[in-house]
């Protein structure tokens, strides 16, 4: 099934981890000419603008080591939502960060309509963390184990049921920095990641192959959430926490073609654009880039 129709929709919300800024992400993709891009491609585009969420009195949560929990919970409840509503409406979700844990959200508002919706984590980290594993507090290191029903109550019971994915139908792609309680979590609940070794032993194109043909065969639908942070800072520096050794542009634009081909994506995001951290929006530039592949862009 072809995409007709692309909804854009941003959550500039920072407050998922420590370093302010990111909150300008979908502001900084947007002036790298998503919209102007996809329409390109013969997909209607609307964007519906940004969903607002406040600013804290306090980062500090009262008895718990989760930074800006209340915000975090709130900001991704109105995400989930305003994607439940889209694909109800029968158009593709493309979501702009935000720091990861807005993740949060979008799978809450994307899983409603899959039963064993399947999952393409596209980072330098694992983002399976717990309150008790956490060397940080940062939400955003937090979310794919939220999604697989282990956090707090607060974040896995968004939009009102848990679990929202299934932990063999994940896919890590691009792992290079993995906290212990992450690696434990990744053996006993039998997560699919392919590290940095593997993508250069086998190269992308048997990794992505493998990848697809891994979700074809167990999945009913699959979103994409991509942190730019996967993508080597060399080409994407503008993230907040940058990991040397990453994937390389080429790579990146090989693994979306490959994705855009498959024609299993039914759900996208890109996320943790940090503007401030950038260097003349080459990050912002790099996330439109992919989107215009995995959308279907082709050289010739
Ligand atoms: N979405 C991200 N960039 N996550 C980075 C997480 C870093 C570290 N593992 C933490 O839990 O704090
Ligand atoms: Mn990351
Ligand atoms: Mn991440």
């Amino acid at each position: 099934m072809s995409i007709q129709k692309i909804s854009v929709i941003g959550l500039p919300m920072d407050l998922g981890q420590a370093r302010r800024g990111v909150d300008m992400g979908p502001s900084a993709i947007r002036c790298a000419e998503i919209v102007e891009r996809l329409e390109k491609l013969n997909i209607e585009v609307e964007d519906l603008g940004d969903i607002i969420v406040g600013r804290p009195e306090n980062a500090d949560e009262p008895g718990t080591n989760l930074k800006n929990l209340q915000l975090v919970a709130k900001g991704n409840t109105q995400l989930a939502t305003r994607v439940d509503e889209i694909i109800e409406e029968g158009s593709f979700p493309l979501i702009l960060g935000g720091d990861h844990s807005i993740a949060i959200g979008t799978l809450a508002g994307v899983a409603k309509h899959y039963e064993n919706l399947g999952v393409i984590w596209y980072d330098a980290h694992g983002d399976l963390n717990t309150e008790d594993t956490s060397p940080s507090g940062n939400i955003h290191g937090m979310p794919l184990a939220v999604s697989i029903g282990i956090g707090h109550p607060d974040l896995i019971n968004i939009h009102g049921f848990a679990p929202k994915v299934k932990p063999e139908n994940i896919v890590i792609i691009g792992a290079r920095s993995l906290d212990e309680g992450e690696k434990e979590l990744i053996r006993e609940k039998g997560i699919k990641v392919f590290t940095m070794h593997e993508i250069d032993r086998l190269g992308m194109t048997r990794v992505m192959e493998e990848c697809i043909d891994y979700l074809r065969e167990r999945t009913d639908g699959v979103h994409l959430s991509l942190d730019l942070d996967g993508v080597d800072p060399a080409d994407a520096p503008g993230v907040g926490t940058p990991v040397i050794g990453g994937i390389s542009y080429r790579e990146s634009h090989l693994a979306m073609e490959m994705l855009a081909e498959s024609n299993l994506i039914t759900s996208a995001e890109f996320v943790e654009v940090n503007p401030i951290l950038d260097e003349r929006n080459k990050t912002a530039i790099v996330a439109v880039a992919l989107m215009g592949s995995l959308f279907g862009e082709k050289l010739v």
